[in-house]
């Protein structure tokens, strides 16, 4: 039988979770515009990959800069890897507050049924299973047990963290394999589609009745019955963005990279009055280094099976009834990322950090592509709300911190005096992106995900999201990848 052919722009992590559930049905064919490279082993070890960053000219990432209002200039980082932003996250999994994911189910006809069905089919939680993304809760140590413990103490209770509703506190998932990383590309264990890498599109092809047919790469045209866009925030935007510059262009402007959004992130660093059996020792010494990866690879657990941030609480800041704040304990500092005026976090010393998201921010931004330029900027904290969110979060990370027993680690709380008396500009000092960017194609398409006024051309990736359902953005995207992909699939199969 001749299978109706699909194709895929961008192999990350929507469009991977898209092909391994169409290729069932559809001959699929996936175009991503980065190679899959022999991705070093070291960077498939949780921590490890946070070394890919600091690196000037790395061929796995590439980076952005967002301007901020104050001058600064923040590093937004994009994959240069088959998998996308899912191989070099921070594989911290959260599956969202349902009452979030409600309106999102509505908008494109899913039950709460579809969801379920999509995490059973995709997760596993302790165990390895083939072609399912691994998740563990993060493993805890004293700084844990303590930040979790003074919580307790201030009457947040322990919780489930990868569903609350309301005030909790708990370990973290992490996605993990029993001894690396893992990201979507283990779905690729059942792999029957056709990826075809370091292949740019350039243009969506549409037949002369305005239904899509094929594309247009930096090497050749392909014909299609469908085309999917998966390329994310950046890609998927500017994609369309550029073909409609076209005074014949079928896309039309259908509110194309308004409104994106980004968690920002905050951290409150502390210098602990003792080493840490944690993170930090990894930093340290080279031996220790050694020993705890020996041990991680001989499958003994280590720290290092962990991402670096192990626990964390949702927290209702401003009292209105509804979880705004998520706090997460990080034992690692990254250097450069921390301090006013490019100084940096001291990372000789023993220390860790408190690192703060409001989860639902109200700020508001846009991607766009003026004379040849292209342009992102989320606007992080342009509404008050979000600003003041922060600040009521930064003093109750101080209070926390002051309090036992986690105040028995603490020698000294970073930058204290600035939070204190001036948190605008401690904010707009060491602010960074969450690297969570969603919306920009949220209002340009149907509720079965096709682009308005395009037939035959979906869009399914981090773009159609029109708010957060999360504190983080991972899980998110692959569980809608996969309920449009099932949708699809009745539909057009
Ligand atoms: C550094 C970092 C850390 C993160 N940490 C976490 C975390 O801990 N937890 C969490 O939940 N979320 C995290 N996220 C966010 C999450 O990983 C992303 O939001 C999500 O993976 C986005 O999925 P996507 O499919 O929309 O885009 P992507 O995964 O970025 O996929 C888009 C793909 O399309 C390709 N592409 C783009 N344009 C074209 C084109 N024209 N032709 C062909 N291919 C193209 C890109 O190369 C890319 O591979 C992190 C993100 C980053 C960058």
């Amino acid at each position: 039988m001749n299978q109706k052919k699909v194709i895929i722009i961008g192999g990350g992590t929507a469009g991977i979770v898209i092909a391994n559930r169409l290729q069932e049905k559809f001959a699929v064919t996936v175009f991503e515009k980065s190679e899959y490279k022999a991705y070093p082993l070291l960077y498939r070890v949780p921590l490890m990959i946070g070394i890919l960053f600091r690196r000037k000219n790395s061929e796995y990432v590439h980076k952005t800069e967002f301007d901020l209002a104050n001058g600064r200039k923040i590093p937004f980082y994009q994959s240069n890897l088959l998998g996308g932003a899912s191989v070099m996250n921070g594989a911290v999994h959260v599956f969202g507050f349902l009452s979030k994911w409600i309106p999102i189910l509505k908008r494109f006809g899913f039950e709460v049924s579809d969801l379920n069905e999509s995490h059973e089919l995709l997760y596993s939680e302790n165990k390895v299973v083939k072609s399912k993304i691994t998740i563990k809760k993060a493993p805890l140590n004293y700084i844990d047990n303590s930040f979790l413990e003074t919580l307790k103490s201030r009457g947040i209770p322990l919780d489930n963290m990868s569903v609350s509703e309301k005030e909790a506190c708990g370990p973290i998932f992490n996605t993990v394999r029993t001894f690396f990383r893992t990201s979507v590309l283990s779905v690729l264990g059942k792999k029957k589609f056709k990826t075809i890498l370091n292949e740019k599109v350039e243009r969506i092809l549409f037949d002369e009745n305005g239904n899509a047919k094929g594309v247009k790469t930096n090497r050749s045209t392909y014909d299609s019955d469908f085309v999917i866009l998966s390329a994310g925030v950046i890609g998927s935007c500017s994609l369309l963005l550029q073909q409609q510059l076209d005074p014949n262009s079928q896309i039309k402007d259908l509110h194309i990279g308004k409104e994106i959004q980004d968690h920002t992130n905050l951290r409150v660093n502390v210098f602990a009055n003792h080493p840490l059996n944690s993170l930090n020792e990894v930093y340290a010494s080279f031996w220790k280094k050694m020993f705890l990866g020996i041990k991680h690879f001989l499958g003994i657990p280590t720290v290092m099976r962990g991402t670096g941030a192990t626990s964390a609480a949702y927290l209702d800041l401003d009292r209105d009834g509804e979880i705004d704040t998520r706090i997460q304990i990080l034992q690692f500092s990254e250097s450069g990322r921390h301090g006013s005026k490019g100084s940096v976090f001291n990372t000789s010393e023993p220390s860790f950090s408190i690192s703060i998201n409001a989860i639902h921010p109200l700020s508001k931004g846009y991607v766009s592509f003026n004379n040849g330029e292209l342009k992102v900027d989320p606007k992080f904290l342009s509404t008050e709300s979000d600003v003041t969110l922060l600040k009521l979060a930064i003093k109750y990370c101080i209070e926390l911190l002051k309090s036992p027993p986690i105040w028995d680690h603490v020698k000294e709380i970073d930058q204290l005096d600035l939070m204190e008396k001036d948190p605008d500009k401690y904010i707009q000092e060491t602010m960074y992106s969450g690297h969570h960017l969603i919306g920009g194609l949220h209002n340009s398409i149907t509720s079965d995900f096709e682009l308005k006024d395009c037939k035959g051309l979906y869009v399914c990736d981090a773009s159609v999201f029109d708010r957060f359902v999360a504190s983080n953005i991972h899980s998110s995207v692959v569980l809608l990848a996969d309920m449009f992909a099932k949708k699809f699939l009745i539909k057009q199969g």
